[in-house]
């Protein structure tokens, strides 16, 4: 097994307690509220998930049902948040798109503060997503004004309906699915450190979810799967792709979608992802980006024994589903919000403001030099 450097990052300190998921743990590692990943990724339901992480429980047909028709209600964009979708330029990172959409639907629909809508809050955040980037990339990018309410049933497929312009094939309505489950929760990640962060001066909901957002756009947490297909474009074979990593990682390069803060053999969520990666590289005949990735990966472990996290082999399904790379992490943020709501709810039923302290390695006391005297 291979040694964590502690310390450093917080690395291996047990900065609180959660009931909602075990990262690393015996079995397969990975549990949302005692469920093991590996069962809800082909068994469940996004939706149902959202429900669980939120909720407590797995909701019976009834409450599922309800679920549904909630977030199909909460899709359409307010007027004024069409207008700032439409004032953001093409260029713009589409992180900072969600992270501007998250923050002006809370100023139009400001949680209440005693939080007795926290579940409203999260469920609209939920529904709306979607919507807010599709709208945003339709007019910036082909100049339409879509509509955003549909009647899909599952958050994935609305998503590719919106991006698309029509409803998905089965597999990839499935794959979205899983995709959504897999990246739901993650316990104490740098993305749900900060809403708890937030969430404990008693903040509000859209604050805490802006910040998570803030945190998941950095390519050593989220913005990871972008940049593993950037790495994996730049190859047009597997030798070629065993030959480059080899040279990259010779002058210490980092390769996006690899290692993992707390994983120390493999990252679970891996081998789900990649075996629906490789049943859409058959449906578009892909001879290239699989392949490449496989190479990669098995570089990466030969030689450093680092391993593929969740989302390097999450880049390639995504491109096979033909979904621009720059959308991927919005919607790691469609999913992850589950998550971050969830937390936000815990962390805010036992509340108490998070603020370590740190080890001061500056200067000794000095003596105020006024600025005449100074060389
Ligand atoms: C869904 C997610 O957010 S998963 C994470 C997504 N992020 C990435 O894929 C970015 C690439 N990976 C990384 O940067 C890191 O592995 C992180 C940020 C995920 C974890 O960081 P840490 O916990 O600090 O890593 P760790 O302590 O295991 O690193 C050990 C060594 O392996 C190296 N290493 C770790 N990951 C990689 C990598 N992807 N490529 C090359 N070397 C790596 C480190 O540089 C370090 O070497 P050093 O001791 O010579 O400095
Ligand atoms: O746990 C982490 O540090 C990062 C991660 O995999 C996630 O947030 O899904």
């Amino acid at each position: 097994m291979a040694e964590k450097k502690m310390g450093a990052g917080l690395r291996g300190m047990v900065a609180g307690e959660t009931a909602l998921c075990t990262v690393g743990k015996e079995g397969t590692g990975l549990t949302y509220r005692g469920y093991d990943i590996e069962e809800l990724a082909e068994k469940a339901r996004f939706e149902e998930v959202a429900y669980l992480l939120l909720h407590g429980k797995l909701p019976n047909k009834a409450e599922l049902d309800d679920y549904i028709a909630k977030i199909k209600k909460g899709r359409g964009l307010p007027q004024a948040l069409r207008e700032v979708l439409e004032r953001i330029p093409a260029d713009a990172h589409p992180m900072d798109v969600m992270r501007t959409g998250a923050s002006m639907l809370g100023n139009l629909e400001t949680e209440a503060e005693d939080f007795s809508d926290q579940d409203d809050a999260a469920d609209r955040l939920l529904a709306v997503f979607p919507s807010i980037i599709c709208y945003w990339y339709q007019y910036s990018h082909n100049g339409k004004r879509i509509e955003t309410e549909t009647d899909d049933e599952s958050v994935g497929a609305h998503f590719l309906h919106l991006l698309h312009g029509k409803a998905p094939n089965e597999l990839h309505a499935r794959v979205m699915n899983v995709s959504l489950i897999l990246y739901a929760e993650h316990e104490f990640n740098a993305s749900t450190f900060t809403a708890r962060v937030c969430a404990s001066t008693l903040s509000d909901m859209h604050s805490c979810i802006t910040g998570a957002i803030g945190s998941l756009r950095g390519p050593l947490h989220g913005g990871a799967n972008e940049k593993a297909m950037a790495l994996i474009e730049t190859f047009s074979s597997a030798d070629e792709a065993t030959q480059g990593i080899h040279g990259m990682l010779e002058r210490k390069e980092k390769i996006m979608g690899f290692g993992h803060a707390v994983y120390t053999e493999r990252d679970p969520r891996n081998a789900i992802i990649k075996e629906w990666s490789k049943k859409l590289a058959e449906e578009v005949s892909d001879t290239t980006l699989y392949p490449i990735s496989e190479a990669i990966e098995s570089v990466m472990w030969n030689e450093k024994k680092l391993f593929a996290n969740a989302d390097f082999f999450h880049a390639s399904a995504y491109n096979f589903m033909g979904i621009p790379t720059k959308l991927f992490t919005p919607i790691f943020v469609m999913s992850r919000l589950t998550g971050w709501a969830a937390h936000v709810k815990e962390q805010r039923a036992k509340n108490r403001i998070i603020r370590p302290n740190a080890e001061y390695v500056g200067p000794e006391l000095q003596r105020y030099v006024p600025i005449e005297e100074r060389s």
